[in-house]
């Protein structure tokens, strides 16, 4: 992803007060960590980026993906990934149709090995029949990022989602989510409370609020 992605002059307003001023640059493969109180409006940023921002918020500014202006696109449309705490997956789809639920054409075998690869990249093979439900955090934190990651995103958003996991696995989640986030090149916002998680993003920060 050339260009990375870049927040030109965004402001947010709430009830005619300002909530959050933000100029920011993030590189492709490169991590910018956003912190701050709670209610700074961290998730709210979010929100605006993927263009599913509550219109009781007055927003402004431009966001540039890869060089291109995306700030009036649909959310389907704007190619940005998001994770949640949590890693919430459709309950009453099986672990594969969760991964396939991003996946737009090719015939039902490409798709089958598409899905079967993800699995495999993150040593889930043979749990693509498997009830989300049956799943340990840990895992169901890697089919989330498996998911969003079939959908082919130009950018990726974590907002707190390393938080449910205990701190082996989220050491190891995390390293797995900068780690691809680099082999392809994805600039990435994390908002997070952690010291941990921003130490390990080595990037810039930013404190909101
Ligand atoms: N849909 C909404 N309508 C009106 N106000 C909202 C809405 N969502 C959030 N807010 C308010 O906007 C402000 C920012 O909320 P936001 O969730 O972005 O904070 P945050 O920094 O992510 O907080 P936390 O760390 O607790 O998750 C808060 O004052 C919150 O009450």
């Amino acid at each position: 992803m050339a260009d990375g992605l870049r927040l030109d002059g965004i402001a947010i307003d709430l009830a005619g007060e300002p909530l959050l001023r933000i100029d920011a640059e993030v590189g492709p493969g490169e991590v910018l960590t956003v912190m701050g109180r709670s209610g700074a409006g961290k998730s709210t940023l979010l929100a605006y980026l993927t263009g599913t921002l509550a219109p009781t918020f007055e927003a402004r500014g431009r966001i540039l993906l890869g060089g291109r202006d995306i700030t009036c696109l649909s959310p389907d449309r704007r190619r940005i990934g998001i994770l949640f705490q949590d890693a919430l997956l459709f309950p009453h789809l099986s672990v594969g149709g969760n991964l396939g639920f991003g996946l737009r054409g090719g015939s039902r075998r490409t798709r089958r090995d598409r899905i079967d690869a993800a699995l495999a990249e993150v040593g889930l093979e043979g749990f693509a029949e498997r009830d989300p439900a049956t799943l340990s955090g840990g895992q169901r934190a890697r089919v989330a990022l498996q998911r969003m990651l079939l959908s082919d995103p130009h950018a990726l958003l974590l907002d707190e989602a390393f938080s449910g996991l205990d701190t082996d696995r989220r050491d190891r989640t995390r390293t797995m989510v900068f780690e691809t986030a680099r082999r392809r090149a994805l600039p990435v916002i994390m908002v997070t409370h952690d010291e941990a998680d921003a130490k390990a993003a080595g990037g810039a920060r930013i404190q909101l609020g």
